[in-house]
C-alpha cells in the first residue's frame, strides 16, 4: 500500500503523494546518450507537464515510464523508475500488466482498423476485465462517457474508429486507455494533429481525467502546459534543468535557461 502522506518541501505548498518516480535514469541509444541522470517525482492526480527543445528527451523519459522504449532493440535504460513502490525495470514485472496501468496516448491518433466499440473492447477481453456481454457494453460505455465522446458517437458504435475526426480519434484513444483502468496515463503531444477546437476539448478532457488518474504530458505547446498542468519539469540535452510547479516554472523560473526557452529565446 503507497503511502499517501503529502511530501513536504521548501515549496509553499505541500507536495501530494508520488505516484511515480525517476531516479538517475540514463537512456543510451546505441552509442548515443540521449538521458543523463534524469530526477523527477510525479504527483499522483496532478498533471505534469514536460517541455524543452526538440530533442532534449522528452519523449525518451515518457517512453521510459511504461517501458515503451523495450520496443526499440539499441535502446539501453538504466537507473530507477518506480511506480508506487515497484522497481517498473524489475525482471518480474510483467509488461503487458504495466502498459495497462500505465497507459499511452500517442502524438497521432491510431485507432485500430476496427469499429469504435472494439476498439474500446479489446484491452479489456485482452486483460479478462470483463465477465460477460452487459459487463463489456457497461466498459465501453462508460470508457467513451469519460473520454466525452459517448454522447457524439452512440449510434455509430458498429462503424469504424477510422471514420472518426482527428479529434474524435484521439478521444475514442484516450477512451481507449481509459477502459483497462490505467492509474497513470501518458500523453505524447496528443494534441499536434489537432485543430484549436479539437485541442481545446481534448485540454478540457485532460483536466477533467486529473480527479482520477495521474497524468503525464509532453507539449511543444507553452500555453498547453500553462493551461493543462499542475507542474512542469523542464529538459534541455537530456537533463532536467528545473521542475516545479507550473505557474512558478512560467513566472519565476529559478535557471536562466528557463527563462531562455519560456521567452522563446531558443528551442
Ligand atoms: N529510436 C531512436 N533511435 C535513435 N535515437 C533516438 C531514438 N529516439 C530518440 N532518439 C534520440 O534521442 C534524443 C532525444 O529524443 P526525444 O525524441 O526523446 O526528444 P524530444 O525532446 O521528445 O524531441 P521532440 O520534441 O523533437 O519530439 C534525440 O537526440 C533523438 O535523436
Amino acid at each position: 500500500m503507497q503511502d499517501m502522506t503529502p511530501i513536504k518541501t521548501a515549496e509553499a505548498t505541500p507536495r501530494r503523494a508520488i505516484k511515480m518516480s525517476g531516479k538517475g535514469v540514463t537512456v543510451h541509444y546505441g552509442a548515443k546518450q540521449a538521458l543523463f541522470g534524469v530526477d523527477l517525482a510525479i504527483e499522483e492526480n496532478q498533471v505534469t507537464s514536460l517541455i524543452g527543445p526538440s530533442g532534449c528527451g522528452k519523449s525518451t523519459f515518457l517512453r521510459c515510464l511504461n517501458r515503451m522504449n523495450d520496443t526499440i532493440d539499441i535502446c539501453k535504460v538504466g537507473g530507477e523508475i518506480k511506480l508506487g513502490d515497484t522497481n517498473i525495470y524489475n525482471s518480474k514485472v510483467d509488461v503487458v500488466e504495466l502498459r495497462a496501468r500505465v497507459g499511452m496516448v500517442f502524438q497521432k491518433p491510431n485507432p485500430f482498423p476496427k469499429s469504435i466499440f472494439e476498439n474500446i473492447a479489446y484491452g479489456p477481453r485482452i486483460h479478462g476485465l470483463c465477465r460477460d456481454k452487459t459487463d463489456m457494453e457497461e466498459v465501453v460505455v462508460s470508457s467513451l462517457q469519460k473520454a466525452g465522446l459517448f454522447d457524439e458517437i452512440k449510434d455509430r458504435l458498429d462503424e469504424p474508429g477510422t471514420g472518426l475526426s482527428g479529434g474524435q480519434q484521439q478521444r475514442l484513444c484516450i477512451a481507449r486507455a481509459i477502459a483497462v483502468s490505467p492509474e497513470v496515463i501518458l500523453m505524447d503531444e496528443p494534441c499536434s494533429a489537432l485543430d484549436p477546437i479539437a485541442t481545446a476539448k481534448v485540454e478540457e478532457l485532460i483536466d477533467e481525467l486529473r480527479e482520477n488518474y495521474t497524468i503525464v504530458i509532453v507539449t511543444h505547446s507553452m500555453q498547453q502546459a500553462a493551461r493543462v498542468s499542475q507542474r512542469t519539469a523542464f529538459f534541455h540535452l537530456g537533463n532536467i534543468v528545473e521542475e516545479g510547479q507550473t505557474e512558478q516554472i512560467f513566472t519565476t523560473p529559478k535557471d536562466q535557461r528557463t527563462q531562455d526557452y519560456i521567452t522563446g529565446r531558443f528551442g
